[in-house]
């Protein structure tokens, strides 16, 4: 049990440093990051509610998990073979249409928050 606890703080430990890592050394994250703080900015300019809210928070965790879901497998495609391979480009293609189903996700997310506040608000 004690092992179990242990274990589970160890690898909250490692996740923190990815995130940590991503947010430093990645420049998709820093943008969409950046993105979300002003998403968050805009949420409470306008006053959105609380299912907004969650609306808004899935689609902005959703995007930056894809992308650093994403990034590991850059990593891992230029570890396993750094030079050109046809199959390399697919792989990180992939994983790249990912990343934009995501991002076609919250944008229509954002959109549909934020288009009534902005034009349907005397
Ligand atoms: N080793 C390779 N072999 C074949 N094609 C590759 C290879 N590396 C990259 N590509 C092609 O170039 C594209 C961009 O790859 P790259 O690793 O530069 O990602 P990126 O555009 O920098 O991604 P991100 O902006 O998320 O970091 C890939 O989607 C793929 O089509």
């Amino acid at each position: 049990m004690y092992n179990f606890i242990t274990g589970r703080i160890k690898g909250g430990g490692y996740a923190i440093k990815g995130a940590w890592l991503l947010l430093r050394h990645e420049p998709s994250i820093q943008v969409q990051f950046v993105i979300a703080v002003i998403m968050t900015i805009a949420g409470f300019f306008f006053g959105i509610t609380p299912t907004e809210w969650v609306m808004q928070i899935f689609a902005i965790g959703l995007v930056m998990a894809t992308e650093g879901v994403n990034t590991a497998i850059e990593n891992i495609a230029d570890f396993v073979h750094a030079d050109y391979h046809v199959k390399i480009g697919r792989i990180k293609d992939v994983a790249a249409g990912a990343v934009f189903f995501a991002a076609i996700a919250a944008v229509a997310v954002g959109l549909i928050i934020y288009i009534p506040y902005i034009f349907y608000t005397v």
